[in-house]
């Protein structure tokens, strides 16, 4: 489970405390940008592995909140070589100036102790997410995946910069690094142990021999030396809040230029033994005990490593440079120990426990340089290959599956699919005649009460959330539950934060419940009310996911998404117009929307509104995303629009006035000008939904169109026979199955890259999916000749709706342009 930065602090330690003014008055004279005044200033500390004490900065000056992060010197005497935050602020610079590394942007340097009590830098405080455990628990498996090759990719970039074009040639001596930090650390474990000190362990006196005679000839050569960063685990980097992509590699103070297979070595020792700071376990490596799911191999990871860096297999030096990883950990903590010994070292039980666990880290290198083989003598051929068969090559063998190709679901998603499609077939197309005839009385504004048994039905048969992606319910549940994962809303049925489903996974579900307009809200998986749970699951704070998102969660209340606004071009959204304007400790809401659906539905309580907080920012600052509750004095319901004459009751189509719309301030989502950083999450996967929904409504059309065709005679013989009907069947099939891989690839890419990432294949997939179920829709209403037209089929409301996706949520043109400007970038690169 990943933390967000934010939540890692807390109150200065009483030893790290500073003048908190005197940083103030600093950094407002050097840092640019830097708040003149502050109505609030605070400080808290980081909490976690810090040798450096860290500390976020919070200044808030009206509504504006901004955040610092700066790192000094512990006080006190300290070894000449150690904290060196003035190293750390030089490689920062030099990286975040120069090259595309991934590191917080650093803001000043002072080296002058007398302004807070030691030197210290201020850098830019980045939001995302840290994994302080590599096995990463409560994350899927495709985004374990992910997260390993983000990680592999951000090593192989710090390994690539080019050290002297950047101004850090003089950084470190390059050659021959591995025989000076042998002999260092082989120094430092001698003085350390002995009398009155540690014990001294003889296998390591064996070690340093056996690491003596074995450096790899590249050391001496310096062909693999350059920036080494010296502490590269998954837990210093930080992770983009929602991609699993790494947007900052911290914590440099052992950073160096030399030998840079030592930290891939170090990087890889949780292969080889859970060294994590608490435990030494033999045994206990992901080579021994299995990854968890979803975390590459060993050689897997190497590869990514190699492929990204451009190095070499490294099968040579391979056991050496394990060794000396393990060595030199152990050395480390060899050096604790006997501090601890002699009185004079903070850290109590660990520093207690530091003499065996350096003892365990000897055992367990001196174990691991007997093996015969450490590593394949090859890199793994095809890499690529598993990767896109992943989870898919168990179940085959598992289950005897006969499909072949590259998409094939799991046995968990198989099962949900067999439910939902006999669900659908048994409860939901029955029923659609007598919904489509509600839809067109005087009670069209009304809900069925079939629709809300059939609701309870799909909660206990668990068929209910299931688009809610694993990451967004473990986000949810940590907030809300503290991370407990029983009977979460306390309302007895399964399922209430889904089934813990990638997005492809649910893309084999949705499709299902496309092929009837009606199905999607009996599972709680109708828009907008997706992308609405999504926006609160991955942007709320507690309070809003207890006020909304419980309700929207169990189905008793819908929601609408406020964004289009009738007087500008909504497709480009920095046209919005509507205001939101603060005043004391609320928000006021003017303007005017439209095309706002579900705000018909009398079960609508909640609005999500995007609209602009301040015109005196840039112009992508300047939107904003507010929760309201559809029943605040000023919002207007002016009428409901039609889709090509169909009203879609009781879900509906809204155009809505807001005036004076008064809502508390804390309803504010994320926070001012953080509104198109949340359409961009919204809009992905709810993008998608779309897609998936759309080749289900093209699967019904083909099998409606199948049917008529076998059963109608025309001049003689049944449809079914003639030769236009064979070829616009077998057109329209080829066009759903080649859209349905555009579909499932853009929701692999997402699960595995985010949506920045992920944009192309989204964008392609949200052109072609429309234009793709136009098509095949169109021909089934052909075969059926005027009754394909007509209300009594449901081919005329499945195609009117898939004839607003060409234009809602982004029209063609705006994906198209997206499409090329991502081809005519790669023609640059
Ligand atoms: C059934 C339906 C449901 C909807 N539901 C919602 C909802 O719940 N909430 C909500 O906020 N909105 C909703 N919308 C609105 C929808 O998102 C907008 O209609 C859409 O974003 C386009 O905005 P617009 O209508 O203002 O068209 P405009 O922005 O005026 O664009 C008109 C046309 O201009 C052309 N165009 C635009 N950009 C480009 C470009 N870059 N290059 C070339 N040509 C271009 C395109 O042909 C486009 O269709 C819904 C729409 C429909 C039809």
């Amino acid at each position: 489970m990943a933390r967000y930065t934010g939540e890692l602090v807390g109150k200065v330690n009483s030893a790290h405390q500073f003048d908190n003014e005197a940083l103030f008055r600093y950094c407002s004279i050097h840092v640019e940008g830097f708040p003149r005044s502050s109505s609030k200033f605070s400080v808290s500390q980081f909490g976690y592995g810090q040798s450096n004490p860290t500390y976020l900065i919070e200044m808030q000056s009206g509504t504006v909140v901004k955040r610092y992060v700066m790192r000094k010197k512990p006080s006190g005497i300290l070894l000449q070589s150690a904290h060196a935050v003035e190293r750390e602020f030089q490689v920062l610079h030099a990286l975040g100036t120069h090259t595309l590394v991934p590191v917080p942007r650093v803001f000043c340097l002072c080296t002058d102790s007398s302004v807070i009590g030691t030197p210290f830098y201020v850098m830019e405080f980045l939001e995302g997410r840290i994994f302080l455990d590599p096995m990463l628990p409560g994350v899927a498996p495709n985004r374990r995946q992910a997260l390993y090759h983000a990680t592999a990719k951000a090593l192989a970039s710090l390994h690539s910069a080019d050290v002297d074009a950047i101004g850090l040639g003089g950084y470190g001596r390059r050659n021959n690094y591995c025989k000076r930090q042998v002999e260092r650390w082989a120094r430092q474990y001698i003085d350390s142990t002995g009398e009155g000190k540690s014990e001294r362990n003889p296998k390591m006196l064996k070690l340093i021999a056996w690491l003596r005679q074995n450096i790899p000839s590249e050391d001496s050569a310096g062909s693999s030396a350059g920036l080494v960063h010296g502490d590269f685990r998954i837990d210093n980097l930080v992770f983009h809040p929602i991609e699993d992509r790494v947007i900052g590699i911290l914590d440099w103070e052992l950073s160096t230029l030399g030998n840079q297979m030592c930290d891939v070595a170090y990087n890889c020792l949780l292969y080889i033994g859970d060294i994590s700071q608490d435990k030494v376990k033999h045994n206990e490596g992901f080579e021994i005990t299995d990854a968890p799911e979803g975390v590459p191999s060993l050689e897997e990871y190497l590869m990514d490593y190699c492929t990204a860096a451009g190095r070499p297999w490294p099968v040579a030096g391979w056991k050496f440079y394990v060794a000396f990883s393990l060595f030199r950990g152990a050395s480390i903590l060899a050096g604790v120990h006997s501090r601890y010994i002699m009185g004079n070292a903070s850290g109590g039980k660990r520093a207690q426990d530091a003499g065996e666990k350096a003892n365990d880290l000897i055992q367990i290198a001196w174990s691991y340089i007997q093996r015969e083989t450490v590593l394949s003598q090859n890199p793994p051929s095809d890499i690529r290959g598993k990767d896109h068969v992943y989870g898919i090559a168990n179940e085959k063998k598992d289950q005897g599956l006969e499909e072949g190709g590259r998409f094939i679901p799991n046995k968990k998603v198989k099962e949900l699919r067999e439910k939902l499609i006999k669900f659908i077939e048994e409860r939901i197309y029955p029923m659609e005649p007598e919904f489509s005839k509600l839809a067109q009385s005087s009670m069209r504004w009304t809900v069925h009460p079939e629709e809300e048994k059939l609701k309870e039905i799909a909660k206990q048969e668990g068929l209910w959330n299931l688009f809610i992606p694993f990451d967004s319910a473990a986000r949810a549940r940590e907030i809300l539950f503290n991370g407990r994962d029983d009977n979460v809303i306390g309302t007895g049925f399964p399922n209430q934060l889904g089934a813990g489903l990638s997005n492809l996974e649910y893309g084999y579900l949705c499709e299902i419940m496309g092929r009837s307009v009606w199905a999607p809200q009996v599972f709680n998986c109708g828009a907008p009310d997706t992308g609405n749970m999504e926006v609160l699951l991955r942007y709320g704070n507690k309070e809003q996911l207890q006020e909304w998102l419980i309700p929207l969660l169990s189905g008793t209340i819908r929601s609408g998404f406020a964004m289009t606004e009738p007087q500008v071009a909504s497709s480009d959204a920095t046209n919005i117009e509507c205001s939101i304007r603060r005043e004391g400790d609320t928000y006021v809401i003017n303007g005017k929307k439209w095309w706002t659906s579900g705000a018909m539905d009398p079960r609508c309580k909640l609005l999500i509104l995007m609209g602009k907080t301040d015109l005196n920012v840039p112009i992508h600052k300047q939107q904003s995303m507010i929760l309201i509750d559809i029943n605040t004095p000023g919002v207007k319901i002016l009428r409901p629009l039609t889709v090509f004459g169909f009203e879609d009751a009781p879900h509906g189509h809204a155009e809505i006035s807001f005036e004076n719309v008064r809502v508390p301030a804390k309803n504010i989502l994320l926070g001012e000008g953080r509104g198109f950083e949340i359409a961009q999450g919204r809009l992905g996967p709810g993008r998608l939904h779309h897609c998936m929904r759309l080749i289900g409504a093209a699967e019904r059309g083909m099998q409606l169109m199948v049917q008529r065709a076998l059963q109608r005679r025309t001049f003689g013989k049944l449809i079914a026979q003639h030769g236009s009907f064979v070829s616009d069947v077998a057109k329209c099939r080829i066009e759903l199955e080649r859209t349905r891989l555009l579909v499932f690839e853009a929701a692999d890419q997402l699960d595995k890259h985010g949506n920045k990432k992920a944009r192309g294949a989204l964008a392609m997939a949200k052109v072609a999916t429309p234009n793709m179920a136009l098509m095949v829709l169109d021909t089934a209403m052909q075969v059926h000749g005027a009754a394909g037209v007509s209300g009594d089929t449901v081919l005329s409301h499945l195609w009117a709706t898939a004839r607003t996706l060409r234009i809602a949520d982004g029209p063609d043109e705006v994906h198209l342009g997206t499409i090329a400007k991502l081809e005519l970038k790669r023609a640059k690169l």
